[in-house]
This record gives structure tokens, C-alpha cells and sequence, in this order.
């Protein structure tokens, strides 16, 4: 019998604007954030099984087998909706890890939509975005699939239509680790709730950027080349860092000016991601 692979594609995501409002009692903070998609990133591969094994073939450096988040989100979905059924996995990995545009926490996204309709569980949206959210913060805007504004600690989520413009997103050479910048005591955790909609101009920094700039000099220098030619940001905490064009050409122009000293790639920004492209094109 020949079994059935199906591949799917695993989005970046990018921070728009990130602003922090607060410290919750259980050390996370309360933000608020434009999500949009790219369309650029990861893809997986899925084969389900029938002895209800739960296997991701690829390797990951740094990254134990039962710590991965694709074996993760598999485990729990499995534990969750009673399925006998087990699944091979594969990964091709492009998506820069500690890069702030949420390789990992789109993997996880992935691999709920793909079971669920491998494994035919009929769930909604809804109750894949709450086991995604026990997985990590940034796991419900990938499941849901369209660019939001986003509350609570990143699952309050509003649709949203911004411009969809090209980016250039450069990928200094370094981790970040989201934990280390949440817990630096310079961290502003005070800014002013936005309470019209939509999100006015002039809001567009991310509260992370000085704490980050501090600690990481490759994301102070990318921040500076890349800034020479458009508003340069940094997405979520780091380390990537990207910037906006009206066009591919224009955006291919500053690339191959920098590229030659940084890591980078140019993508569309997208409001409806392409995972769930794919995904409507299978109905
Ligand atoms: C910064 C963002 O990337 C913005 O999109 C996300 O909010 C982070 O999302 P994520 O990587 O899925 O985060 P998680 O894996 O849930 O959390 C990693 C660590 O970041 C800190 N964390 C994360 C999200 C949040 N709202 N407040 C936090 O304080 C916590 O210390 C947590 O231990
Ligand atoms: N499938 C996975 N892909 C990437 N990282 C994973 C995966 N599973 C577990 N991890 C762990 O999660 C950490 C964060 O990875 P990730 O690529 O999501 O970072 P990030 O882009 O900074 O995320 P975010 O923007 O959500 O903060 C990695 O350093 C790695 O240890």
C-alpha cells in the first residue's frame, strides 16, 4: 500500500509594532502587536502511520527529538483527540531559529492543521489556537492563519488588512532568546494601551529594540546599514531585523548592497498566510 505524504508550507511572521503594557503574575507580559505573515519559510512533510508512533526524521542541532515543538504539538494533539493514528515528519528548515519571526512556533501551527486534517478530527480553529497557546505564545496567529492585532500575551487576536509590501529582512548571526530579553530589568513594560482602531501611524516601534541593540552588536549594525535606506525594525526580540519597499525590485536593489556583509532574504508580507493557501486549495 502506498501511503499518502502530504507537504505543507510553514510560515515566517514578522512584529509589525510591539508594544509592552505589563508583567502578569506568571512573568509574562501583557502586549500588543501587528502579526503579518511572509511568504517565505519552512516545509513539512507528513506520513501518517498506523501504529501510532510520532516521528520527526530531520535533526535539529541544539534541539532534542521530544523537545522539538513539531513532536510536541503531534503529542499533544494525539493525547487530546484520542487519535490511534501516528505520523512520520520531515522538515526543510530555512527559518533561522531565535530570529524573532517564529520558525518554531510556526512549525507547531503546521503540524496541528496538518494532523488535523490528516488524521481527520474535524476540530476548529478555535480549539487548535488553545493547545496551540499551551505550546507557545505566537502559536495561535499561525494557526488562525490571518494577519491580527494581537493582546494578552499574544492570543487576543483581531484580523487585520495591512499594506502587504515587500520586505527585506536581515538575519544577523546570533540567537536571541525571548526568555533572556523578557527578563532584562531595562525592558520598558509601561507603555500606554492603543485604544483606537486601527492602530494609528507613529506606533510602529517595538519595545524590545534598545534592550536588544544593547546586548547584540550584529543587531545594532544591521539595524544601521539597513536603516540608511528605509525605517529599519526588529521583529518580536530579535535578532532579525526588516524593512519595508514598494516593490521586489526595489527591495532586491539594497539587498545586494548589504547581503554582501549580512545573511538576509527579500519576501512579500502576506495577510493570509500561505499555510492556510494551501490548505483551502486541498478542500
Ligand atoms: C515576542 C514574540 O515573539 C512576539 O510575537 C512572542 O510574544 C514570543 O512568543 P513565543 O516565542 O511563542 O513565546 P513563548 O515560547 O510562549 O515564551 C518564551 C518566553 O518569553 C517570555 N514571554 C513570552 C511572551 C510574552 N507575551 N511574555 C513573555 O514574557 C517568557 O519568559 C517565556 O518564557
Ligand atoms: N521546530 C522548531 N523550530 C525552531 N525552534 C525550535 C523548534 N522546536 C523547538 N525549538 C526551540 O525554540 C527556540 C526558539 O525558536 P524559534 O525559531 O521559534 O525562535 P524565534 O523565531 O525567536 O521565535 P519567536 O519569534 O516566537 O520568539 C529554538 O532556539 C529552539 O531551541
Amino acid at each position: 500500500m502506498t501511503v499518502e505524504h502530504l507537504t505543507l508550507p510553514s510560515p515566517a511572521k514578522l512584529n509589525l509594532m510591539l508594544h509592552i503594557l505589563g508583567r502578569r503574575e506568571d512573568g509574562y507580559h501583557e502586549l500588543q502587536t501587528l502579526f503579518q505573515f511572509l511568504d517565505y519559510g519552512d516545509e513539512l512533510t507528513f506520513a501518517v502511520r498506523d501504529d501510532g508512533v510520532i516521528k520527526l526524521h530531520t535533526e535539529f542541532e541544539g534541539v532534542p527529538h521530544d523537545s522539538n515543538l513539531i513532536v510536541k504539538a503531534a503529542k499533544k494533539l494525539q493525547e487530546q483527540s484520542g487519535s490511534s493514528l501516528g505520523i512520520d515528519i520531515w522538515i526543510e528548515k530555512i527559518l533561522p531559529m531565535g530570529g524573532g519571526i517564529g520558525g518554531g512556533s510556526s512549525n507547531a501551527a503546521t503540524t496541528l492543521l496538518g494532523l488535523n486534517h490528516l488524521w481527520k478530527l474535524g476540530w476548529d480553529h478555535d480549539r487548535l489556537a488553545a493547545l496551540g497557546l499551551s505550546l507557545g505564545a505566537d502559536v495561535p496567529v499561525f494557526v488562525r492563519g490571518h494577519a491580527a492585532f494581537a493582546e494578552g500575551v499574544g492570543e487576543k487576536l483581531t484580523p487585520v488588512e495591512p499594506e502587504e509590501p515587500w520586505y527585506l529582512v536581515l538575519v544577523p548571526q546570533v540567537s536571541v532568546s525571548t526568555a533572556e530579553i523578557f527578563s532584562d530589568p531595562l525592558l520598558t513594560r509601561n507603555s500606554s494601551p492603543i485604544k483606537v482602531r486601527p492602530v494609528p501611524k507613529g506606533n510602529s516601534r517595538n519595545d524590545c529594540l534598545p534592550v536588544v541593540a544593547r546586548r547584540y552588536p550584529e543587531v545594532r549594525n544591521a539595524l544601521n546599514l539597513l536603516g540608511k535606506f528605509t525605517e529599519a525594525k526588529l521583529t518580536g526580540t530579535g535578532s532579525c531585523v526588516f524593512g519595508g519597499f514598494p516593490s521586489k525590485a526595489e527591495a532586491d536593489k539594497v539587498s545586494a548592497l548589504l547581503t554582501e556583509t549580512l545573511t538576509g532574504f527579500v519576501a512579500k508580507g502576506s495577510n493570509v498566510s500561505m499555510l492556510h493557501r494551501k490548505l483551502q486549495s486541498l478542500l
